[in-house]
């Protein structure tokens, strides 16, 4: 490390080759990959070392949805023929477990910064000048660091609206509701997406009487209609409360003691009350405040940082990579936009477009989708051959009675799979499968004629692919 000219704020900058601002799933590959291969890496963390994911978001969340699984197969053990009377579950214990794997995970993060040879830097970081991070150190001194390339990785964080009385009531947000060790009465939560449908349903198999409120008249309103109303069926069976179609207007009372919110449904006013309140509407970009207008980085009119196709902002040097840069808002993107970044410093030419956004939602059973829905494809006017199956067709599924939902597959003109949406027992690992058969660019044919173990969820996409299709047509000139 070199050092240069004293800055008008009488640090002196230091000089470096990379400067990462953020440790999230990118930033961290990005900073790791480069350090490695012996380039001056700083990398900035104000709090969660290693980002959202291991720390307050995929995770600890997965490994709670973990522990309500098996709460489920207590409350279903007489179904398996075994006696589980008296079982009790302990929030304290599941999120303990919770913290021992958040622990482990943090200090892997710790050797990978120690071993790779960047230089982690932890302090809350803000634009000063062009590519010139200023650190508020955490042990309260100051520092500021300039890269050659400057690595905007920020994040986001939970939205909370403008709803009145919202923000009194102190509603938990994704990272409160991991820490709880009582379980909720009755939890309300604001929301029916990915982070409000699977705690829902966790918390809801781990005790809490639960009611989610949607401002959607369907349940997951972007995927086709039958996913939707699985899903809402899956819901109403475990005796969580849907109120869909909700325009929540205030809010009063606090979370943790008696909370309630006062909705628009049908044009009729109505309100609920819970012990609890989660807040899972969306997620906010971590770009105000930063000095990103001192950098001379833009943003969008949804207030992400501005990007081309190759991940550079409106500033020379200056990159944006995983949610603050608005790309689609999973882990594995973040990974592809680390590449992405990587491969273009390279002086390799590198692009976003096009890419495979493949996605798991993690209620029990999963939902997992890559490629064309049939909405798309219909919207597209892409003609399709689809296929589907319900997952009892599939005799695994029977084997570990998880027989609910269904896959199905869009094959196209040239036999090559458009897109599968599986919502069954680990969807995920399904629908992967048939998305490296895309990558391959395997005829569906391939799939169906292969020889796969017996009994395996994956011997199902026999049964799928041998099935008789539907057959939709294309839009027509
Ligand atoms: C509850 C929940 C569950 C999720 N589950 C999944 C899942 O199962 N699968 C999936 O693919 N995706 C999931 N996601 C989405 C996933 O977590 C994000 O897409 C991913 O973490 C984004 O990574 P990132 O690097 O862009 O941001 P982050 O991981 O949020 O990293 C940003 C980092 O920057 C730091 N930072 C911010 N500002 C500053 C500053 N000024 N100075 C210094 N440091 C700063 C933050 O502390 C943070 O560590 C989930 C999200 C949530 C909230
Ligand atoms: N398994 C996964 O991959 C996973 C899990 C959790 C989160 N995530 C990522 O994190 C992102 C954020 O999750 P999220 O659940 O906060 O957002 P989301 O966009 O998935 O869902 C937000 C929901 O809140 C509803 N909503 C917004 N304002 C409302 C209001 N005032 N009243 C009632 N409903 C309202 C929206 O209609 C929407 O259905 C996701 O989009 C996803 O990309 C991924």
């Amino acid at each position: 490390m070199t050092t240069s000219a004293t800055s008008n704020e009488g640090i002196t900058p230091e000089e470096y080759d990379l400067v990462v601002l953020g440790t999230g799933e990118g930033a961290k590959y990005l900073a790791w990959t480069l350090a490695k291969q012996g380039v001056r890496v700083a990398s900035i963390e104000q709090r969660w070392i290693g980002g959202s994911c291991p720390n307050i978001a995929c995770l600890p969340s997965k490994n709670i949805i973990h522990s309500a699984k098996v709460a489920s197969y207590f409350a279903r053990a007489a179904e398996f023929g075994i006696d589980s009377a008296g079982y009790k579950v302990n929030m304290a214990g599941v999120t303990n477990r919770k913290r021992s794997m958040v622990k482990a995970l943090v200090d892997i993060h710790v050797r990978n910064f120690e071993t790779s040879g960047v230089d982690l830097v932890l302090g809350h970081g803000y634009f000063v000048g062009p590519r010139l991070i200023q650190v508020d150190m955490n042990d309260g001194t100051k520092r500021q660091l300039r890269g050659a390339n400057v690595v905007i990785g920020t994040g986001t964080h939970a939205t909370l609206d403008e709803t009145p009385g919202l923000v009194a009531a102190q509603p938990l947000t994704h990272i409160e509701a991991l820490e709880l060790e009582t379980l909720p009465e009755h939890l309300l939560i604001i929301g029916g997406g990915y982070i409000g449908l699977e705690f829902a349903q966790a918390m809801r198999r781990l005790g809490s009487k639960v009611t989610v409120v949607e401002r959607n008249t369907a349940l997951l309103h972007r995927e086709d209609p039958d996913v939707s109303e699985a899903m809402a069926s899956l819901f109403h069976d475990e005796d969580i409360k849907l109120i869909l179609g909700a325009s929540v207007e205030s809010v009063s009372g606090t979370s943790g003691q008696s909370v309630s919110l006062t909705y628009q449904q049908d044009g009729v006013s109505a309100t609920i009350t819970g012990s609890h309140l989660l807040v899972a509407t969306g997620r906010t970009p971590n770009t105000s405040g930063i000095g990103l207008d001192l950098a001379g980085v833009e943003l969008t009119d949804r207030g992400y940082i501005k990007v081309d196709e190759r991940l550079k902002t409106t500033a020379p040097g200056t990159w944006a990579i995983g949610d603050v840069a608005g790309s689609p808002q999973f882990t594995h993107i973040a990974f592809d936009d680390f590449r992405v970044i990587r491969d273009n410093l390279a002086g390799k030419d590198h692009v976003t477009t096009g890419r495979q956004v493949p996605y798991t939602m993690f209620t029990d059973p999963e939902l997992a989708k890559v490629g064309l829905s049939e909405t798309e494809a219909k919207a597209k006017g892409i003609a399709y051959r689809l296929f589907k199956i319900p997952m009892a067709a599939d005799l695994r599924t029977r084997t570990l009675s998880e027989t609910r939902g269904f896959m199905k597959a869009l094959v196209g003109e040239d036999d090559r799979i458009l897109g599968i949406t599986v919502f069954g027992v680990d969807g995920g690992e399904i629908m992967s499968a048939v998305q490296i058969a895309m990558i391959a660019g395997l005829p569906y044919t391939a799939l169906r004629e292969a020889i796969l173990t017996h009994p395996t969820l994956m011997e199902g996409l026999i049964v799928l692919f041998s099935s008789a299709p539907m057959v939709v047509p294309g839009a027509t000139a």
